[in-house]
């Protein structure tokens, strides 16, 4: 391993290896977890025209005092086209939730504040008066035409993708989607299926990374476990880095004598750094292959893997994806963390009724059952900690 870089030397090295992803139009029903690549603007007033807000009956606000006698003049369905109301007195039109407000209606009486007194009249039964605007959604009272709703950068969720059709976009301009592949190494390893041996153990770093990146909306192509042969990793991998963008690999990149992914990778592209000073992912590295491969070689424990993908692969990723830059959100913790005078450390945490951080600590970064429930890590960084509780750190959660 080379001499270990501080977290912020990494994090600026990663950085200056971003290459931006390609922009693609991107079905909407496939939109969802991608990054959008261009601003959405209201393409119509929010709302398009004055909106019944409930089921019930337009009126003029002023002509509804309690007790009033209405005449129904007609029945208006969403959709249709607006006839207005008629000009004598405690004249009202039917319309549904959705309908467009009659001209010279100011109001919608709710079916729920009336008695019907046959097919043709209602009584209106509120004690209090009508006032102008009841039941009313307003034509461009949420935005105006034009309006910019979401900028690039923004991720889509549920909440974008609901607006992007709202406003037509069928086809938003999205990144292209990265390919990448993840392998685990080890020979005491076996598929989860398998009944392991005495000295064997179930490969679940591979599930963890694949699961980590599908939920942060970038599935992996390839997923697969290698042998500890030199010879065979080198071949795999040399088709892995030709034939994608990013290639993870879990494990084998510390000291051992068949940790030898880092040689293989020297052979193949170029070492940016391996060895940060953090705990847990101490032996972490990163490598590109003519600046266009990312590989990033993650500590095979299964906390450290983990951690390494949330708190350094995803977010490469999302830059990548041209992702606005998260802001970075802080917790109190309820512990106290004594300094570190030279590792950053990601301490799992869960959330108490108060919201606030309480440690979670994993006996090593082999323990990975005592994750169990935790909601994700705080990051103390080196010479930071406190002597009292309730300092503020920042955090990454497992899910976003
Ligand atoms: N002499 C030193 N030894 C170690 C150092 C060191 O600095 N000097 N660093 C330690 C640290 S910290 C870590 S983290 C590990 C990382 O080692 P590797 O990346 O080489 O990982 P492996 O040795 O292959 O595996 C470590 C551990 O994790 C288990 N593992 C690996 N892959 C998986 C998987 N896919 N699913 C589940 N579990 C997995 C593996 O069986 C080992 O128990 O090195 C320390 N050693
Ligand atoms: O630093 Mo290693 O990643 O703890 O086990």
């Amino acid at each position: 391993m080379s001499s270990k870089i501080p977290v912020s030397e990494a994090d600026r090295l990663l950085q200056s290896h971003v290459h931006p992803a390609p922009s693609v139009r991107c079905p909407l029903e496939k939109a969802a977890g991608r990054v959008l690549r261009e601003e959405v603007r209201a393409d119509r007033d929010l709302p398009p025209f004055d909106r019944c807000m409930l089921d019930g009956y337009a009126v003029r606000a002023a002509e509804a005092e309690p007790g009033a006698i209405f005449t129904i003049a007609a029945r208006i369905h969403a959709g249709e086209d607006t006839a207005p109301l008629p000009a004598p007195r405690l004249s009202a039109l039917e319309i549904m939730t959705g309908s467009s407000l009659p001209p010279g209606a100011d109001a919608v009486i709710p079916y729920e504040s009336t008695t019907s007194l046959g097919d043709n009249q209602f009584r209106f039964e509120e004690s209090a008066p009508l006032s102008p605007e009841d039941g009313v959604h307003r034509q461009a009272s949420d935005y105006p035409k034009g309006t910019p709703l979401l900028s690039a950068g923004s991720l889509l969720g549920p909440v974008e993708v609901g607006i992007a059709a709202s406003c037509g976009y069928a086809e938003p301009l999205c990144s292209q989607l990265p390919r990448i592949a993840i392998f685990g190494t080890g020979d005491e390893l076996v598929p989860v299926q398998a009944s392991p041996g005495p000295t064997q153990i179930r490969r679940s770093n591979l599930y963890v990374i694949e699961n980590a990146l599908a939920s942060a909306g970038f599935p992996a192509g390839l997923v697969s476990h290698l042998s500890d042969d030199i010879r065979t990793q080198e071949q795999i991998l040399a088709c892995a880095i030709a034939e994608n963008d990013l290639v993870i690999i879990s494990g084998a990149v510390s000291r051992g004598k068949r940790d030898r992914i880092p040689e293989a990778l020297d052979q193949q592209g170029q070492r940016i750094f391996h060895g940060v000073s953090q705990r847990p992912g101490k032996p972490m590295g990163f490598w590109t292959k003519r600046n266009r491969t990312a590989i990033f070689g993650l500590p095979g424990n299964p906390v450290s893997t983990l951690i390494a993908t949330h708190r350094y692969v995803i977010p490469f990723l999302l830059a990548c994806a041209g992702a606005a830059n998260p802001s970075r959100p802080t917790v109190e913790t309820t512990d106290t963390v004594p300094p570190h005078p030279d590792l950053t450390r990601f301490l799992p945490f869960q959330f108490t009724p108060e919201g606030k951080a309480r440690l979670q600590p994993t006996n090593n970064s082999g323990d990975y059952a005592r994750l169990a429930n935790s909601a994700g890590f705080l990051e103390i960084p080196a010479q930071s900690g406190n002597t009292a509780p309730l300092t503020s750190f920042s955090y990454q959660l497992w899910q976003r």
